[in-house]
């Protein structure tokens, strides 16, 4: 499902003609197959994000390329990226980034306004997906009137409201306590197992990790393989 082939990046950093580079992937390579969670894990500043970044397609890589079912995303020009992007990745992150002036029913509702979906469709939809993903009850509630993991809970809704294939997560579980992680965490379980969801979930926590399949340690911009979990 995801093929990235011998990624590497360096970033420039300073002044202009004082430069510092910075190799951050020194010959990244992984394949992800469909329906299987794989975590990447590493320190503070060992390319996580860029890594994340480049498999989104927000941003190229000095070298190597990134297949996504037939697709070579890393050939496609920024528009037609865009286009991709919003067909097969779904992304959550740490801070949820939920729109405050909406509703939870609106900031998941949002993507379908932007692809132009008929309102009753869109209504059908988004309370099926509240409905899965246990949130009925605070569909009317703004995102500062929500718990941490009731914000998560409408993000991954709004991430997985236009069907995408591929879930990309960014620490998920980041801002939340542990009884909370462990309920965001059985959620992305089950979204994997009953949806048949593909995960790249990049993080720094173990317990996390241990909802993967398969993971790996960014390390000296290479990934070093981890333990293995059978896929669903
Ligand atoms: N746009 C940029 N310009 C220059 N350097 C960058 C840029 N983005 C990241 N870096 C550098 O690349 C390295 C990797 O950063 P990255 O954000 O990918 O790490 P990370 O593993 O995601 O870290 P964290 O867990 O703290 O988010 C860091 O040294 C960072 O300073």
């Amino acid at each position: 499902m995801i093929k990235i082939q011998n990624l590497h990046h360096t970033f420039a950093i300073g002044k202009k003609g004082k430069e510092r580079r910075i190799p951050v992937l020194k010959g990244v390579t992984l394949e992800v197959a469909k329906g299987e969670i794989v975590a990447i894990l590493g320190k503070s500043g060992s390319g996580k994000s860029t890594l994340l970044n480049v498999l989104a397609g927000f941003m190229a890589p000095e070298s190597g390329s990134v297949k996504v079912g037939t697709q070579e995303t890393t050939a496609l020009k920024e528009a037609q990226m865009a286009d991709f992007r919003l067909a097969n990745f779904g992304f959550i992150f740490q801070n949820f980034q939920l729109m405050p002036g909406l509703t939870a029913f609106e900031n998941v509702e949002l993507p379908l306004k932007i692809k132009g979906v008929a309102a009753e469709e869109r209504r059908t939809k988004v309370k099926r997906l509240l409905e899965e993903v246990g949130l009925v009850e605070v569909a009317d509630h703004y995102p500062n009137e929500l718990s941490g993991g009731q914000q998560q809970r409408v993000s991954i809704a709004r991430a997985l409201i236009t069907d995408p294939p591929i879930l990309l997560a960014d620490e998920p579980t980041g801002s939340l306590d542990s009884e909370t992680e462990e309920e965001i965490l059985a959620l992305i379980q089950s979204l994997n197992q009953s949806l048949g969801l593909t995960f790249v979930i990049i993080t720094h926590d173990e317990e996390v990790a241990n909802v993967a399949h398969r993971r790996y340690r960014l390390h000296d911009g290479e990934l070093v393989k981890g333990d293995k979990r059978h896929a669903v």
